[in-house]
């Protein structure tokens, strides 16, 4: 069943354009999005949770398109665009006391669940975090309040092999309870790893959006891995 569904996004910079994006990610399902430096991903995740202005194109969330009921909308999902740069000097304690008003479904117990598994210090402040707790801490906050969709750019960059792996089991452990995790990320043995779906971009256009397996059989060629096909597609993208 899809939760997310984006049609015919279209977003314009001066220099660059996010064409005709059409794609949907499933309750239940892992959902892993690559490309390279600058293939648009950060325009489509922001262009989706409408934080950037789009120029076409529509996104629902649970049916419901995303610009006339956001803030319900973003009560039952869970996102993190970037490191943490709100609050910077006040302590993690704090600033989840004050999140937590936001929203009815915020659990506690996940909270603390959370914050143990991460060894996040509450009363450190952001200022006081290094990158990698900062990404840490984006998540301990979207994973405490039930979330239905989690949209996370780039959450394992930063992150040590241990914690990305750790990171990884959450998602996995997320996606057996209904969630549908949707993750951009450079590294592809994550996706290899964890994702039933794939979606992969190269400048500003989406090349395929399909469950893993399916991706494989369309775009590897020889039994070559996630990894070698991608990078085969990019240099043929790059010479095209
Ligand atoms: N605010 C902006 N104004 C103008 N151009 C922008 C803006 N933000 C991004 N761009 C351009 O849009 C393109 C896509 O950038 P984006 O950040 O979406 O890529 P990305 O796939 O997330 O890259 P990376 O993997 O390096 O994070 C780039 O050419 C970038 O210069």
């Amino acid at each position: 069943m899809s939760v997310v569904e984006v049609h015919n996004l279209f977003k314009k910079y001066p220099s660059f354009e996010l064409k005709d994006v059409s794609f949907q990610i499933d309750k239940g399902k892992i959902t892993g999005f690559i490309g390279r430096n600058g293939a648009g991903k950060t325009t489509m995740i922001k262009s989706i949770l409408n934080l950037i202005h789009t120029d076409g194109g529509s996104v629902s969330f649970f049916g419901i398109p995303v610009r006339e009921r956001e803030s319900e909308i973003k009560k039952r999902i869970g996102y993190s665009t970037g490191t943490v740069n709100w609050y910077p000097r006040k302590k993690i304690r704090d600033i989840a006391g004050i999140v937590k008003r936001f929203y009815d479904t915020w659990d506690d117990e996940a909270y603390r669940k959370y914050l143990r598994l991460f060894q996040l210090d509450e009363t450190k402040t952001p200022l006081e975090l290094s990158e990698g707790m900062k990404v840490k801490f984006n998540l301990l906050i979207a994973l405490s309040h039930k979330a239905e969709v989690l949209i996370l750019d780039e959450p394992t960059s930063g992150l040590d092999p241990f914690s990305r792996d750790e990171l990884l089991n959450i998602f996995s452990e997320l996606k057996n309870s209904g969630v549908a995790v949707f993750f951009s990320t450079h590294i592809i043995s994550d996706i290899e790893k964890c994702a039933d779906d794939i979606i992969y971009i190269s400048e500003g256009r989406i090349i395929g959006a399909l469950p893993k397996t399916d991706f494989m059989k369309k775009f590897s060629c020889d039994g070559e891995g996630l990894e070698d096909t991608i990078l085969r597609m990019e240099r043929g993208v790059e010479h095209a």
